[in-house]
């Protein structure tokens, strides 16, 4: 039987399990993750964060002394970023004693990212550049809607919506052309509640809906704010159905303020046939 240490942490309750793995002994598979995040045989989570050293992955090109976050969403697939997940594995990192503040550099698959720890629970991250593109059409709960695509390092679609609430988010969307998104994507709709305020509603790829998607805020907030032609630097409040976070839109590169917890440690026994 296998037994592995893990924490359990929260990001405006888009919920991780996290797992301290250094020396890449324990590199968990789909199996082990979907076992891990399934919410009534397992600890239940949208995800899943690995900590390893940069080291052992090979895509990685820059400090191998680094803290990797290996990312994993509930059904096993991996992801390039999280923009949650990052402020509760650097909330980890701490905890652990595996990282000093208040500044902790992070590897992940959409490149080097910077986090900042705040006195309270807030931690700011430096999310990298956000990308802008063109329109598509994504159907969800058999309803067509206007989209724009966004990447922050992983693939977003902003619809703007003016009942949030009316939306049926149980089954994954689909969207055209399929070539807009290869390897699926995060669907956000958005409704304006004020200036430089919106509210979002999220279907994760590879989770379903969740009470919130930091990439999705950042996409949201830049559609936002090029949908109404608003200079930069600007910021968004964007609410979420778990909490409220601060994205800030600079030339080249975003930041994404907001709470992140870690609500348990624990001991996780593997079944004998994962
Ligand atoms: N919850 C995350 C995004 C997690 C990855 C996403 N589901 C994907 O597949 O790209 C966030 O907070 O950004």
């Amino acid at each position: 039987m296998r037994r592995w240490t893990f924490s359990k942490g929260h990001g405006t309750q888009n919920d991780f399990v996290l797992l301290q793995d250094r020396e890449s002994m324990l590199n968990p598979g789909e199996a082990e993750v979907r076992f891990i995040c399934h919410r009534h045989s397992g600890i239940g989570a949208d995800g899943l964060l690995r900590a390893v050293r940069a080291a052992h992955i090979p895509e990685w090109e820059g400090n191998p002394d680094l803290w990797f976050m290996d990312y994993r969403n509930a059904d096993g697939s991996v992801a390039e970023m999280c923009g949650n997940g990052i402020r509760v594995f650097v909330r980890f990192l701490l905890e652990q004693d595996l990282a000093t503040g208040p500044v902790v550099q992070v590897a992940t698959r959409a490149g080097l990212r910077e986090a900042t720890v705040y006195p309270d629970t807030s931690i700011r991250v430096a999310m990298g550049p956000v990308t802008l593109g063109g329109e598509v059409t994504v159907t969800v709960g058999g309803v067509k809607h206007r989209a724009r695509t966004v990447s922050v390092g992983n693939p977003h679609a902003v619809s703007f919506v003016d009942d949030l609430q009316a939306l049926q988010l149980f089954t994954a969307p689909t969207w055209s052309p399929p070539e807009a998104f290869p390897n699926g994507v995060n669907l956000e709709f958005v409704r304006r509640v004020g200036e430089r305020h919106v509210a979002m509603r999220v279907y994760e790829r590879g989770v379903g809906e969740t009470r919130s998607c930091g990439t999705g805020t950042v996409a949201a907030a830049a559609a936002a704010a090029a949908a109404a032609a608003e200079p930069l630097p600007v910021s968004y409040r964007v609410d979420v159905p778990g909490g409220t976070v601060e994205v800030e839109l600079t030339e080249g590169q975003a930041f994404l303020t907001g709470p992140a917890v870690i609500i348990a440690n624990g001991e996780l026994i593997l079944p004998e046939e994962l």
